[in-house]
């Protein structure tokens, strides 16, 4: 039976990057991948068209589809529009309508772009971290918020950091089976030295921990772990964390890998339906431009294949095309050095889809 891809371009440059990976998923539709596209707006793009960040036309289109492919969302035209109809509120509503609870960014440094990262290459040279967020919960979600105004005229903003211990248990099972899998070391990033929500948090993951007993846990505070990520990366094998920590240290990770533009992410509900995206925003700043490397969205492709599709082999071939095109010299000018090859996001999308149709 045919299945159906949201894809959602959303903003900024989610249209370049989009465009690209579904070129890439027409290679094996070719071969006999039995998908269909929905398109649909998200965020700012859904605000022009119908006045909501995630309207009912894009909710109905998500609900029923298999999977659901991201650009990103968010630009300068709606920082100052009613925040309740911000893009960014699409994003958060939409991972809370599809209970997209377990976002998986893996920061994986090819070879070719060792000189890539900001560290030393020897420091970064054969990284391979899972960091595994949690994505409906924390302070992101909990209530009371807002900014209000007290009795004396001054203003204050409220978010509240909450946790209930089912949330963190489900996030902490599949930390604990992503590391079973891996090198079955686990580290529980929280700030149990101030924050009773991440003391809770640290506690569930040791009950939890008995369940897997070959898996070696440990635990660090989130202040040390940022310090960590860029002394000593390759120390890490799986990090767990909550929403807010997981957003800031994947940002981190990425530079590890050469550029937040090789980043990808996959966003999975209990039934393992999930959202693809990179983990970079909508990149006001060269959108429009033909310059977005568009290898994390391709490679978020990838992981769709692999967790939504079951198909381990096209995923392995398009992770085997993008090293092949680092091999050869190509890069986006965020992975730009000297005697390489300066191409723009059509052209790199044109030479994933070559080396996929060469192999
Ligand atoms: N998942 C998402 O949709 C998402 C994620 C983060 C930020 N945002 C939104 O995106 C907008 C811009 O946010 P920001 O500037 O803080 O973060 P950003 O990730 O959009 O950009 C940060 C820097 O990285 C560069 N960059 C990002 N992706 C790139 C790519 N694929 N290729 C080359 N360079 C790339 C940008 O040019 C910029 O210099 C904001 O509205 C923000 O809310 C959306
Ligand atoms: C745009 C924003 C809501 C989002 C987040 O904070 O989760 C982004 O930064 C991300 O990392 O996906
Ligand atoms: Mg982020």
């Amino acid at each position: 039976m045919t299945q159906t891809i949201a894809v959602l371009p959303g903003d900024g440059i989610g249209p370049e990057i989009i465009a690209q990976a579904v070129r890439v998923l027409d290679v094996f539709k070719q071969r006999g991948l039995d998908v269909d596209y929905q398109f649909a707006p998200l965020g700012g793009a859904a605000y022009d068209e119908y006045g909501a960040p995630y309207p009912e036309f894009t909710q109905n289109i998500c609900r029923k589809a298999d999977a659901v492919l991201l650009g990103a969302v968010g630009g300068p035209q709606y920082d100052n529009i009613e925040r309740a109809l911000r893009p960014e509120r699409g994003l958060l509503a939409i991972r809370k309508d599809l209970n997209l609870f377990a976002n998986l960014r893996p920061a994986i440094l090819y070879p070719e772009l060792a000189n890539a990262s900001t560290l030393k290459p020897e420091v970064v040279a054969g990284l391979n971290i899972l960091i595994v967020r949690e994505l409906t919960g924390d302070i992101y979600f909990a209530e009371p918020r807002g900014i209000g105004q007290l009795a004396d005229g001054t203003r204050e903003g409220v978010n509240t950091m909450r946790y209930h211990e089912s949330e963190i248990r489900r996030i902490g099972h599949i930390a604990f089976q992503a590391a079973q899998k891996r090198n079955k070391k686990l580290c529980s990033v929280d700030k149990a030295n101030v924050l009773e929500t991440t003391e809770l948090w640290k506690q569930i993951m040791i009950e939890i921990s008995a369940d897997y007993p070959e898996v070696e846990l440990s635990h660090m505070y989130v202040d040390n772990a940022a310090m960590q990520l860029v002394k000593a990366p390759k120390q890490f094998d799986v990090m767990v964390t909550g929403n807010i920590f997981g957003d800031i240290l994947s940002d981190e990770a990425s530079m590890l890998t050469g550029s937040i533009g090789m980043l990808p992410s996959a966003s999975l509900n209990e039934t393992g339906k999930g959202m693809y995206e990179p983990s970079h925003g909508s990149a006001p700043d060269i959108a429009g431009q033909d310059k977005a490397n568009p290898l994390a969205t391709i490679l978020s492709a990838a992981m769709m294949l692999r967790y939504s599709f079951n198909q381990d082999a096209f995923a392995d071939e398009i992770e085997q095309a993008v090293q092949t095109v680092l091999k050869q010299g190509l890069r986006t000018a965020d992975i730009y050095e000297e005697g390489c090859t300066l191409v723009g996001c059509t052209a790199m999308g044109d030479a994933v889809v070559a080396a996929l149709q060469a192999a």
